[in-house]
């Protein structure tokens, strides 16, 4: 019997048991192994016409011309003895040793508890079957029974039987795909996948020729994917973290915004693993803020563009139906400028969803990451995490942009350029005597823009929390910024 001829009641049956905690993926995943990216769609496509995700599952691997008897080897290798009794009735029955070989074992699955509590498979079966031998179609062995090989495979989802998993391949452990890497695929699975292989050719061998940059995580390469500019980042084999930070940057970069760096791609199948994103022709504000590039200097004009669309950038992420996406290392270094110099925000590694619902302001975390010189008081003392980190950590970008001075210098009396600037408000001096050196007393001089610059800066760093303005505040207040200031150059 072919998927798609299963009794109604069977069907309605089989999917009510596999819905439940989402089994579904698992066999979807792990057993007929289908990409997260595809398990993703199911989903979402199930999601969108409310129906159930199990039978939009069967419908696809249905149109695959897979039988009953094959899926009952699935539900077999899961350990599904609900799940293989409801479909009993639908295989030939010299199928049903199997299900004889679990009820015989004490082994079944724990993670069918909750199923079997619940389990209304019409058709019980006592445990009874008969062991007659196997039909002669059946070839192949899976644990001491043999299985079908006639199915026709034309589709995407490889065949049941393949030893070799996508999954498992594409594991940066080389092997079966572990629990964790599986709930990391689930997670990211809007997220195309590429081969180490491609990015290494994209990259030209890893060339130093085309290296970018370096973080903490790794290297970062210009590379061609498929005609297309991208930058890679290599992260570092012998980093502990950098499972983290690639679960971060899969899950939370996913968010499509102008100003937020694309993530294209990932791998996890090579000795490295790699994020793949759009290649930021302009570089980093970093870069182009310390004059590390041949580019000549930003004017504000540019400066304000930059600011502005940063603003833009996080006041969506922190706006985010209800759950903020609190970014946590906002700096020049992760602020990256394409061609145009239209600015996006990179590295999400840090990244973390906020409070949740309005009455919950912050999140305490157990650990403080990020970049020191730009992190608030309140986040480094007692780890309460909020948009507001991310305010303050712009207040000193703010400043850096107007006045390239360093968010840490040792040489200065104030160290920190957040404290620094408040000392500078005290003493009552003017900030356009603070402007970029590169631009002071040029024709490219901009004082008012320069203060007001200055001005969100203090905002945005004052110590207490709520005292500080939204992102949506800031944004607000650049925007009425421009109308009157529009020829500034
Ligand atoms: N998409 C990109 N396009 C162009 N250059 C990039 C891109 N992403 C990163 N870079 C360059 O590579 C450098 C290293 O980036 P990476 O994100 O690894 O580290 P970082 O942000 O500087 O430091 P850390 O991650 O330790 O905080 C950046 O400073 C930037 O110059």
């Amino acid at each position: 019997m072919y998927i798609y001829e299963l009794p109604f009641e069977i069907n309605k049956e089989l999917c009510r048991l596999l819905d439940i905690e989402d089994y579904w993926k698992e066999l979807a995943g792990n057993h007929m192994k289908y990409s997260a990216f595809d398990v993703n769609d199911i989903e979402q496509t199930a999601r969108r016409f409310s129906m159930s995700p199990t039978n939009q599952l069967f419908t696809r691997w249905g149109q695959l011309n897979h039988r009953a008897e094959e899926l009952f080897i699935l539900l077999y290798r899961m350990k599904h003895i609900p799940a293989l009794n409801c479909l009993a009735p639908a295989v030939n029955k010299d199928f049903h040793k199997l299900l004889n070989k679990h009820k015989n074992s004490s082994s079944a699955k724990a993670a069918c508890h909750t199923a079997l509590v619940q389990d209304k498979s019409p058709q019980k079966t006592d445990g009874s079957f008969s062991s007659i031998p196997l039909p002669v179609m059946l070839m192949e062995k899976v644990d001491g029974v043999q299985q079908p090989t006639s199915s026709i495979h034309n589709g995407t989802a490889p065949s049941p039987y393949e030893t070799s998993s996508d999954i498992s391949k594409d594991s940066s452990t080389g092997g079966r795909a572990n629990n964790d890497e599986y709930e990391i695929m689930k997670r990211v699975s809007s997220i195309p996948k590429m081969s180490y292989e491609e990015l290494k050719e994209a990259t030209d061998n890893w060339s130093n020729n085309n290296l970018l940059g370096r973080g903490g995580f790794g290297q970062v390469f210009k590379g061609e994917w498929k005609h297309l500019p991208v930058a890679v980042k290599r992260l570092q084999r012998e980093n502990d973290g950098r499972n983290k930070e690639l679960i971060a940057e899969m899950c939370l970069n996913q968010y499509r915004h102008d100003n937020i760096l694309p993530l294209y791609g990932y791998c996890l199948g090579g000795p490295e693993a790699c994020l793949v994103y759009q290649l930021m022709a302009g570089g980093s504000l970093e870069q182009r803020l310390r004059g590390k590039t041949h580019h000549p200097p930003l004017t504000w004009s540019q400066r304000y563009n930059i600011a502005h669309g940063v603003a833009r950038g996080l006041q969506f992420l922190h706006t985010m139906a209800g759950t903020p996406l609190i970014h946590g290392d906002i700096k020049p270094a992760n602020i990256l400028l394409d061609q145009c110099l239209m600015p996006k925000i990179g590295d999400f590694g840090l990244a973390r969803k906020g409070p949740y619902g309005e009455d919950r302001t912050h999140l305490k975390v157990s650990r403080v990451f990020g970049t020191r010189p730009y992190l608030p008081y309140e986040y480094l003392s007692t780890r309460c995490l909020s948009p507001a980190v991310d305010v303050y950590s712009y207040g000193v970008v703010m400043v850096e942009m107007a006045t390239v001075l360093l968010a840490l210098d040792r040489d200065r009396k104030v160290q920190l350029l957040s404290q620094h600037i408040h000392e500078i408000a005290k003493l009552g001096i003017d900030p356009a005597t603070l402007e970029d050196p590169v631009i002071r007393g040029t024709a490219y001089s901009n004082p008012s823009m320069c203060r007001e610059f200055f001005s969100i800066g203090l905002h945005c760093t004052k110590f207490k929390r709520n005292e500080r303005p939204t992102m949506l505040e800031v944004f607000k207040r650049l925007n009425a910024f421009q109308t009157p200031q529009a020829n500034f150059t």
